[in-house]
């Protein structure tokens, strides 16, 4: 690495972190809705500019290396850091985002610590190693959001700090010579266009994973209950059949339907029915248990699948019917129909399900509402009480 020509990889250096800047500033500027690529692009102009500064060491004026080129290192350490937590959703700390330039500058101050380059590589190392390390922090809480991005985002800024100590060990033993006569100079040039390069791309994944699941939630998502829509029922209902196949255990499908809702429309208005479907959604969903799929897959229809035996469904949807006509939305009392089928009438095929449960809500809706019905064991029709 010795061999190679320094001004050459400065150059390269200084091209490659400036050309990854602009790329992140490019992406971000077409749509303007990613802060973390607008964080990232100035996080790495910046960067090239610090590492000119600090390369510029011999020329009579060391402050600029040494105090400025410096402090615009630990600054982009500090933005690196608040790159990752907007990534995370979080909001920068400012006055801890200056934190480690203004530690470097006050260090400065005190000619014992100017003077001596082992001190200053410890302090350096130290301040870079607490930022990073706080960067893999926000990435190590989001891992379950942004489950295919954060791995490489964590090892790469894992590799980096370790470099960084690794570097602060070998070059407390070359104090004795400049920084650019050091042998670890060019190591150090081609490990940040390396990083420059790899932040990048990690900041580009993981932003094209957020939006990809953005894109997911609002296709698979009813905005006004906040459960899955019918595509989401559908895909999760097929997902939990395969399983429940697979291991020979009973499944049953319970399709609900609110009672005279176009009423409650023509009387309340359509804001106090959508309080009336928020509210069955919300009651509905205390009710279920983990891995049961629950979702909105019409106008006011929602279904249920679960795991059991037709008894336990038409119990379960009996304390849905009873918990929601007992409940009152905004002062008054709604009620609801329930067909229900299980996997021992219709195997593991959800539309022959779905096809069954609607044929019992269908009876139920003509036997007079507010009941639950299945095929051979019907619930006895219940009376409402009023509010
Ligand atoms: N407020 C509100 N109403 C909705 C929504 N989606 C569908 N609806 C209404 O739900 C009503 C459904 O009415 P119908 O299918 O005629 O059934 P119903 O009046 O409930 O009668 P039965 O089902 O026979 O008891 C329609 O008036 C739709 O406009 C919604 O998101 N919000």
């Amino acid at each position: 690495m010795s061999s190679l020509h320094i001004p050459s990889l400065l150059l390269a250096n200084g091209s490659v972190v400036t050309l990854c800047g602009l790329l992140m500033l490019f992406s971000w500027w077409r749509g303007r809705t990613q802060p973390a690529l607008l964080w990232n692009g100035c996080m790495l102009l910046l960067a090239a500019i610090g590492l000119v500064c600090n390369a510029l060491r011999g020329l009579g004026f060391d402050w600029l290396p040494i105090i400025v080129g410096n402090m615009l290192l630990l600054f982009c350490a500090g933005m690196n850091w608040t790159v990752m937590r907007v990534l995370c959703g979080r909001a920068p700390r400012w006055p801890w985002l200056f934190s480690g330039a203004l530690v470097w500058w006050l260090l400065c101050q005190w000619p014992a610590f100017y003077q001596n380059l082992s001190w200053r590589i410890l302090a350096h190392t130290l301040l870079m190693s607490c930022f990073m390390l706080l960067a893999m922090r926000e990435l190590w809480r989001a891992r379950r959001k942004l489950q295919v991005s954060v791995l490489p985002a964590l090892l790469l800024i894992g590799l980096h700090t370790l470099f960084y100590v690794m570097r602060m060990l070998i070059s407390v033993q070359h104090t004795d010579r400049p920084l650019q006569e050091n042998p670890l100079f060019p190591v150090l040039l081609v490990e940040s266009m390396l990083y420059a390069v790899g932040i990048a791309f990690v900041v580009l994944a993981m932003v094209k994973e957020q939006i990809e699941q953005r894109y997911r939630l609002a296709a698979y998502s009813d905005p006004l209950t906040g459960i899955g829509n019918r595509r989401a029922f559908l895909d999760s209902g097929e997902r939990l059949l395969g399983l429940c196949q697979r291991q020979q255990q009973p499944v049953a499908l319970l399709l609900f339907d609110l009672d005279h809702f176009k009423a409650v429309n023509d009387r309340f208005g359509h804001s106090s029915g959508d309080k009336v479907l928020q509210a069955f959604s919300q009651g509905a969903q205390l009710q279920l248990r983990r891995g049961d799929v629950f979702g909105r897959i019409g106008g006011e229809e929602f279904a249920c699948l679960i795991h059991g035996r037709l008894e336990d469904a038409l119990q379960l949807a009996e304390r849905m019917r009873q918990g929601f006509a007992e409940h009152c939305v905004e002062q008054h009392r709604h009620t609801v129909s329930v067909g229900v089928a299980a996997s021992d009438q219709a195997g593991y095929d959800l539309e022959r399900l779905l096809a069954l449960a609607d044929a019992a809500l269908y009876r139920a809706k003509h036997a007079g509402r507010n009941r639950v019905m299945a095929h051979g064991a019907d619930m006895p029709p219940q009376g409402v009480p009023s509010c």
